[in-house]
């Protein structure tokens, strides 16, 4: 494109332009969301310009922020021969069998970091003392509860973790803050880094995790894990006599993923096993002649579809409350012309008509499928928790008027992790959690409020152990991410292609803020952490996290659904019967589930429309004006 063109981008991303060698349509895609963004506009534009936005920017980002690691590994083979989710996530990509299997490469949506500052500077202690660590809590407001905070740990437990080495580092916090620090210093391991053997990115790091939208926090990552889970009676999942999870002579919880769990992801994993066994209730009845590894496949593909329903069109709209992604999420999942026009079509006309979730096959943008470091850096959402469990009492009130149970007692989130945190969830109960969480607001992404319990917390291995070592979890992920080499702020962003600031008034308008961020990095804005830049951005209106998060969720939840044969190809009756597509189709919320496992409990206690919000808060009011025609929120 001319020189007069090229005047007009911003001076640091004409080089990034330059580096993706983009091709003239897309040169023309990036100058009109360039242009839009130096106008800060995108999301104050009527829903209809937003999303064309926001389809240009994804396409983009597919185009140029999609970086494999590794290489493929496995081989082709016949679909036909693998109509379920396997244990090890393998045999989905119809390419190659092991993409997306236990213990692949994370990728990367843009090449390592090019930082000169060494994995100590500044000291992640500083960095976590002077701007991470909660002063007085902050929350979300009516916007976003706690089941919200424990569904995404739920799909973090689903989706990624990282293989680590088997020795440990230490860090110590200087004197300038150590008083501060509950740990004067702490022990971990380090993330193990693996040669690639490929010249592009020549270390990885391997995830423990199966990255497929599978629901593998329930199903495990392998075939011990699921072994242990399953019942082989019926295909149904493990489950004590009060519908929680079972727990195992040492105090274990029994479940797909009991890493660092907490009572409210335990409750999750509950209820969801709960779905999954009415599924396979359902298919008996239906298909009496299916045995138990035919239930169980069926109804792992059923859940885990329900699950990747409700993130996407209950959970990610609850999160980024506009008008513009309510439309955006519902065309993933549904396609511009709706659940009515695809429940009497069926999937017509492509993915833009009809919604990733049916495709004929699954689109992976030409780079094999993974989820990526970046991914895991932006989801580091550790603020959402608080610092104590509001429970309210359920059993002695009878439904008031405005649905909210009276408060019982607040039990520090100490109490409520690892086993103690099983114990305690097997007095309280599942529906009394579910109620407690859902009237509690969950803690708001922002700088100075990551959980205090976290500065000294006790993490559980793979097994569901305590370990010996204690960590500060601030310091510990400020580390992580420069151990990855994962970009700091302003080059993340960059590489994004969004508008880098030159200046802390850039970032925030929060005067004590800047004063704080002077204090830990200078003036210089090239050296501020993704984490901390990602917790002072000034936040768009109704986004409970910041745009340079947002992007990244942009490319990568429609990815999780495009690049997945089960949600693609194989998302038909034929895979999942009839009445599991059904079950699917019919289902289109948390409250949906919840209303199957306990009929009267969201009748008795919630006001609000979505199970995410916090449940005394108003529905969403009708707008008679049709989505695609309203204006900005
Ligand atoms: C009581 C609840 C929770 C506890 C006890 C907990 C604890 C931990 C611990 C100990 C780690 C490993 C740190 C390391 O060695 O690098 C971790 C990683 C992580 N957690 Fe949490 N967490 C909780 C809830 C959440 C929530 C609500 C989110 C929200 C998204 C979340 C997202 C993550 C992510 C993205 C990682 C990085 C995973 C990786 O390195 O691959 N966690 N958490």
């Amino acid at each position: 494109m001319g020189s007069l063109f090229s005047a007009f981008i911003h001076p640091e991303l004409r080089d990034i332009v330059a580096r993706n060698k983009m091709s003239f349509l897309d040169t023309l895609l990036f100058y009109v969301v360039h242009f839009v963004d130096k106008l800060g506009l995108w999301h104050r534009l009527p829903v209809i310009l937003g999303l064309a936005y926001l389809g240009f920017r994804r396409h983009l980002h597919q185009s140029y922020n999609l970086v494999g690691v590794g290489g493929s590994k496995g081989h082709e083979y016949d679909t036909q021969d693998f109509p379920y989710r396997t244990a090890a996530g393998n045999y989905n990509d119809p390419d190659d069998n092991t993409v997306g299997s236990q213990g692949t490469f994370f990728g990367r949506n843009m090449s390592p970091s090019t930082s000169p500052y060494g994995l100590m500077d500044p000291n992640p202690t500083v960095v976590a003392t002077k701007l991470l660590a909660r002063k007085d809590y902050i929350d979300n407001g009516k916007q976003f509860n706690v089941i919200a905070a424990s569904w995404i740990q739920f799909m973090i437990h689903d989706w990624v973790d990282h293989l680590e080495e088997t020795n440990q580092v230490e860090i110590s916090a200087p004197e300038e803050v150590v008083n501060q620090c509950p740990l004067k210093s702490f022990r971990f391991f380090k993330t193990k880094p693996v040669p690639t053997g490929s010249s592009d990115v020549k270390t990885g790091y391997l995830n423990t995790r199966t990255p497929w939208w599978d629901g593998s926090a329930i199903y495990g990552n392998n075939k011990s894990g699921m072994t242990r889970v399953r019942t082989f009676k019926d295909g149904k999942l493990k489950v004590s006599e009060d519908g929680l999870l079972e727990v195992d002579e040492k105090g274990i919880p029994v479940s797909g993923d009991v890493k660092n769990v907490w009572a409210g992801l335990s409750a999750l994993q509950a209820l969801f096993v709960k779905e999954h066994n009415a599924v396979c209730d359902m298919l008996k009845k239906n298909y009496p002649h299916l045995d138990d590894e035919e239930l169980y496949r069926h109804a792992r593909l059923v859940t885990a579809a329900v699950i990747a329903k409700v993130h996407t069109i209950d959970w990610t709209i609850e999160l980024l409350k506009t008008d513009t992604l309510l439309a955006g999420m519902r065309i993933n999942w549904y396609g511009i012309m709706g659940k009515k026009f695809k429940d009497t079509f069926g999937h017509v006309f492509g993915s833009l008509f009809s919604g990733f979730v049916g495709l004929d096959k699954p689109e992976d943008h030409g780079v094999s499928y993974s989820l990526t470091e970046e991914f895991v850096s932006v989801y580091r959402m550790h603020a959402l928790l608080p610092e104590e469990l509001v429970l309210r009492d359920i059993k002695s009130a009878t439904a008031s008027k405005d649905k909210i149970p009276p408060l019982l007692k607040e039990v520090p989130m100490k109490e409520m992790i690892g086993k103690k945190g099983s114990q305690n969830l097997s007095k309280i109960g599942l529906e009394q959690i579910m109620v407690s969480m859902g009237h509690q607001s969950s803690g708001a992404i922002s700088i100075w409020n990551y959980p205090s319990w976290m500065r000294d917390l006790v993490p559980q291995d793979a097994n569901g152990e305590d370990r010996p070592d204690l960590v500060d979890m601030p310091s510990l992920e400020i580390y992580r991410d420069r151990e990855r080499e994962v970009a700091r702020y302003n080059e993340f962003r960059r590489n994004l292609l969004l508008i880098p600031i030159s200046k802390w008034e850039d970032l925030t308008d929060d005067k004590e803020v800047i004063k704080a961020l002077r204090e830990v990095y200078g003036s210089d804005v090239e050296k501020l952490d993704l984490l901390v830049g990602l917790s002072a951005e000034k936040k768009i209106k109704g986004f409970a996290i910041s745009e340079t998060a947002f992007v990244i969720f942009l490319l990568m939840a429609s990815r999780r659904l495009e690049a997945d044969r089960f949600l693609t190809a194989n998302f038909n009756a034929e895979t999942y019967t009839k009445k599991g597509l059904e079950w699917v189709n019919t289902t289109e919320s948390l409250k949906n589930v919840i209303d199957r496992h306990f009929p009267d409990t969201t009748r008795k206690w919630m006001s609000s429309s979505s199970a995410f919000s916090v449940w005394d808060a108003p529905p969403n009011q009708k707008n008679w004006i049709p989505l695609y025609l309203r204006p900005a929120t």
